[in-house]
């Protein structure tokens, strides 16, 4: 029995961090996936091993069936979503601290305790090979830790009762609402252990795809009359999300006042951005005064970001460098380096395409400075599964 899944990373475009603190967020998903890859050990494979192998990072870890099963208690298995304890947790801790992970690719370890998690949690103590590869930097805002869990999560509930797919089917498969919104809740789970205190905004926008816009939990699905462009920018400096989200958690508590007014103004710029990209485009100024706004509102999310303490000289250097060019930037998902999404308008687009001028300069002299940078797709669909396709 094998499967394989793939959940698409996401940009945030306004939002981040306030909505750990119940604002408004406005996410997008893009078309660089994450793909988890399962086969299940038949009798005739001679296995007692689960293995996980993580080709982005090469590593492959490996325990026996038994060990697994003395370690975890007969209860972990579960039908419904449910919270790692702190039993387990110490459990899981115990398990990955024996890989020896090499210092250098430590960061792993979360995702190793998420799989661990949601492994156990979903199939128990079945013998099976994992494979995991990604066409997502990892740890760099865009939403691995989401698109891995929401892979892993729908991979490993493909065969089971909980859901109900066509096993038959040819080809990449969504999954209905219904079974969507199972995905989402288990690979939550997973979230909560990379993240600490992850709103769901990332898993949310994986799992369903297109721009939604989030509040405490609550989705809104936003058709969109923009097509827009985002050049992204990495700047190649590791961060850990978990880290940056408990810093802003201790400056509110330090300044809780002077916080609520800044989470709340970022409310009011994902709404304003909300309304902008759901209200008709009729003609081409009325697109240019909107991507103006946009522009605008990008600026001011970005002041809000560094107010609270998530920018990075990295992600100031972008600012400054597309600002010579008259563009509009703001990081995107926890900062602290990782991307800084860059509006292209349709005008320096169109531009591009005649001559490829601006776009071409901006690339150029951020990639002068060691940055890379590419233009993905957004909007596309959530989560998927594949029956047919081997590793
Ligand atoms: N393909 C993958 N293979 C193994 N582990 C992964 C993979 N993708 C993500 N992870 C886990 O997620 C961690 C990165 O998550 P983190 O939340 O810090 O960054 P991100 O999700 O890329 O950015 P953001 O949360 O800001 O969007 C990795 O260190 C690893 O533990
Ligand atoms: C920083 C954050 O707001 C977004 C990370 O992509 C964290 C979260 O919402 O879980
Ligand atoms: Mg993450």
């Amino acid at each position: 029995m094998e499967v394989r899944a793939r959940a698409p990373g996401k940009i945030i475009l306004t939002g981040e961090h306030a909505v750990v603190h119940g604002s408004t967020a406005v996410a997008t998903s893009i078309d660089l996936y994450t793909y988890v890859f399962v086969h299940f050990s038949t009798p005739s494979d001679d296995g007692d091993l689960l293995t996980l192998q993580l080709k982005d990072t090469a590593l492959e870890f490996s325990w026996p069936i038994s060990r697994i099963k003395a370690a975890f208690p007969e209860s972990v298995l579960s039908c419904t979503p449910t919270s790692c304890s702190v039993e387990v947790a110490k459990i899981i801790a115990a398990l990955v601290e024996e890989l020896d992970i090499p210092e250098a690719k430590i960061g792993i370890a979360s995702g190793v305790s998420a799989f661990l998690w949601l492994y156990s949690s979903i199939q128990g103590f079945k013998p099976a090979t994992v494979v995991v590869n990604s066409e997502l930097p990892l740890g760099s805002g865009l939403g691995s830790s989401a698109a891995f869990c929401v892979a892993l999560a729908s991979a490993l509930l493909a065969y089971t009762d909980s859901v109900s797919l066509d096993l038959s089917h040819q080809g990449w498969l969504s999954f209905t609402e219904k079974d969507l919104e199972l995905v989402n809740k288990w690979a939550f789970e997973g979230e909560k252990i990379i993240h600490g205190k992850p709103s769901g905004i990332d898993n949310t926008v994986s799992s369903y795809g297109n721009i939604i816009s989030f509040k405490s939990g609550n989705i809104t699905r936003t058709k969109s009359t923009l097509t827009l462009k985002m050049l992204i920018t990495n700047t190649k400096v590791g961060r850990n999300t978990k880290a940056l989200v408990a810093g802003v958690g201790e400056r509110m508590l330090r300044h809780p006042e002077i916080m609520a007014f800044v989470f709340s103004a970022v409310d009011s710029i994902s709404k304003e951005l909300t309304s902008i990209l759901k209200s008709p485009t009729p003609d081409e100024l009325s697109l240019t005064e909107k991507e103006e706004k946009i522009e605008e509102l990008m600026e001011m999310n970005q002041g809000l970001l560094q107010s609270m303490g998530v920018s990075h000289a990295t992600i100031e250097t972008v600012l400054r460098t597309t600002l010579k060019y008259k563009l509009a930037s703001k990081l995107t998902g926890a900062g602290g380096g990782g991307c800084v999404l860059t509006l292209l308008p349709t005008c320096i687009l169109f531009i591009y395409l005649l001559s490829g001028t601006i776009v071409d300069k901006v690339i150029a002299e951020l990639e002068s400075c060691g940055f890379q940078c590419f233009i993905a797709g957004i909007g596309g669909g959530g989560v998927e599964v594949n029956f047919a396709m081997s590793s």
